[in-house]
């Protein structure tokens, strides 16, 4: 029995500058692939003030939400109402506010990937002017914090804390996501099933649970404890550890009864341009390193501008048709994605 009756490891910042707290670390990011963080910096207060200010968000009107809706996005940023989001092939019962790297858009003569396209400017509602800086300021403390946890990791793992920084750049890849869950009638998919493409996620609940872990044949509730994050491995990370560290599928069921469940996931990944080196594990950890998972519907890529975009476009369907279905974008598709052809994306291209 832990001391703890939390169902998941529970890992202090501040233990990390100990061998026993990188054994820990180590241990739950191998063995669950998700535990909650505590002592990070961001109080629970802060926490909670970011959640009331998605809650405002979600509380505008729906024209001045229709005003940022993710159509009109070709870099998969802004809101999207509730049933416009797929995962595992059904519609997601969640609305959501989706913002990363503020960047500015290449001209469509430059592309050279079809994953540049995912660069470009965020979309800011004019109703609500605070939103912007807030949610930037956010972002800057959520990749601080896990930059901090990744280096920690590869050190637990006994290589260079910093192996894997190169692949980051001088800013990592961040993805954003403000997120309501709407009760339901009865139990429905808030977001099915699935494992995040990145590094790293970092999810910040209200008090509502929800959230539910993959563990063997059961789903373990991830209940919220006021002021941890909780922390999961993604894709990336799965393929640098040659499966030794793992992306663990998970799911949020949607509440019912008048209640409403509100969250904030943050996604890190290497640049867009990177492709994820194996790490050299020592041969105690390298015996324990079984490979990625491999699953024919999922495969998980390298090249990280491609696994990311390969979420995003299966995520968000009527994005992915209305931007992505150009034809000399549809050629470069192709050629990145051999095994997975344009058609089984876009239902309007099937002939
Ligand atoms: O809302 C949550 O608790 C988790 C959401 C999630 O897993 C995701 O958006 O990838
Ligand atoms: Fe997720």
């Amino acid at each position: 029995m832990h001391a703890y009756a939390a169902p998941l490891p529970i890992i202090s910042m501040t233990s990390l500058d100990s061998d026993e707290g990188l054994a820990q670390l180590r241990h739950a990011a191998s063995d669950v692939g998700f535990f909650y963080l505590v002592d990070h910096g961001l109080s629970n207060e802060a926490q909670q003030d970011y959640l009331a200010l998605s809650k405002q968000f979600f509380h505008l009107s729906s024209e001045e939400k229709q005003s940022v809706d993710m159509i009109h996005s070709p870099h998969f940023r802004g809101y999207n109402s509730v049933g416009n989001e797929m995962t595992a092939g059904r519609l997601d019962a969640r609305e959501q506010f989706d913002w990363m790297n503020e960047e500015l858009a290449l001209a469509p003569e430059q592309l050279q990937y079809p994953w540049q396209k995912l660069i470009g400017p965020n979309l800011w509602p004019d109703a609500m002017p605070i939103l912007k800086p807030t949610l930037l300021t956010l972002q800057r403390k959520l990749s601080d914090i896990t930059v901090n946890v990744l280096q920690k990791l590869c050190e637990s793992l006994g290589v260079d804390r910093n192996a894997l920084d190169a692949t980051l750049g001088e800013q990592p890849y961040t993805h954003a996501k403000l997120i309501r869950y709407p009760a339901q009638q009865s139990t429905q998919q808030g977001v099915g099933a699935h494992k995040d493409p990145g590094y790293l996620t970092l999810v910040m609940q209200d008090s509502q649970s929800g959230l539910k872990v993959e563990r063997g044949d059961e789903w373990v509730d991830v209940e919220p404890i006021p002021g941890a994050l909780v922390v999961n491995i993604g894709e990336l990370l799965e393929l640098a550890s040659d499966g030794f560290l793992k992306a663990t599928n998970h799911k949020v069921e949607s509440p019912v009864q008048g209640v409403e469940r509100y969250s904030i996931a943050f996604f890190m990944a290497a640049q867009l341009s990177a492709t994820v080196p194996v790490l050299a594990l020592p041969p105690e950890l390298k015996t324990r390193a079984t490979g990625p998972s491999i699953d024919p519907a999922n495969p998980l890529l390298t090249d990280v501008g491609n696994n990311v975009l390969k979420g995003r476009l299966r995520s968000h369907p009527h994005v992915t048709r209305k931007h992505y279905c150009d034809e000399p974008l549809r050629h470069l598709l192709d050629k990145s994605f051999a095994y997975m052809p344009t058609a089984e994306i876009c239902d309007d291209c099937r002939v």
